[in-house]
């Protein structure tokens, strides 16, 4: 495990943003294709606008690079809550990605059906290669859900991986999501995490005792995760 904590929200995402293009760059040059899956919520609003804008997007080869979705809250793609109408707003659409590169989430059709689609979606893409993605971008809940792994929900004691409908006590209480055994197969996992809010949540989840279904992210335990966070988030470290 690897910890970059920057002065502000702004260094830690400057930071992430180099990390991410640097492994885009050696994927495309090694396989010519970067497999890259995108958290939702807020915090990465500000990342994909950056790497949206110059020179983060000249710097990468945009039409090698194949885009995911870790988890969906079941709305509609128009709704404000969706993470796909966030990452097309400030990343797919500015960068002009077809959507050929674009493996969303779809919430057109009933919650099971659309995360066995999803999962169908991925299987294919993959076809006999292993299912596991160069990069999954994650954050962090304060109550230390990652992707939709909330805590004390049954989806926190799979062990194959697979996408799959969950319910939470949160407002957006219907989602889709990838499974700890799913993500834990990606090559590299980068988390980024901001503000004194999330300390708490920071400090649980890397010093707390291990209790995985009070502590979701404690089940994303690949020595490839590397945590990008803010001086704020790190206050209890
Ligand atoms: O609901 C979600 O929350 C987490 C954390 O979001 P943030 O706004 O607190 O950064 C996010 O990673 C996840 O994709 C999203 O669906």
């Amino acid at each position: 495990m690897m910890l970059s904590i920057s002065p502000t929200k702004k260094e830690a995402i400057h930071s992430i943003a180099l990390h991410i293009v640097s492994l885009a760059k050696k994927n495309i040059a090694e396989k010519n294709a970067f497999t890259l899956v995108l958290s939702g919520g807020q915090t990465p609003e500000e990342l994909y606008k950056l790497l949206a804008a110059p020179p983060f997007n000249e710097a990468v080869n945009w039409s090698k690079v194949f885009f995911f979705f870790g988890d969906e809250r079941f709305v509609p793609p128009t709704d404000e809550e969706s993470n796909y109408r966030m990452a097309a707003a400030t990343l797919l659409t500015p960068l002009q990605i077809p959507p050929e590169q674009i493996f969303f989430i779809d919430t057109a059709v009933a919650i099971n059906k659309a995360a066995e689609l999803y999962q169908q979606k991925l299987k294919s893409f993959f076809g006999n290669s292993e299912m596991s993605f160069d990069l999954i971008l994650l954050g962090l809940g304060e109550n230390l859900h990652v992707a939709s792994l909330f805590p004390h929900t049954a989806i926190l004691h799979d062990t194959e991986p697979a996408v799959k409908a969950v319910k939470t006590d949160d407002k957006n209480a219907y989602r889709i999501t990838m499974n700890a055994p799913l993500i834990n197969k990606a090559k590299c996992i980068y988390f980024l995490v901001s503000g004194k809010n999330k300390a708490s949540a920071i400090r649980q989840a890397l010093k707390g005792p291990i209790d995985t279904d009070a502590f979701p992210v404690q089940l994303i335990k690949t020595p490839r995760v590397h945590w990008f966070i803010d001086k704020d988030a790190g206050t209890g470290l």
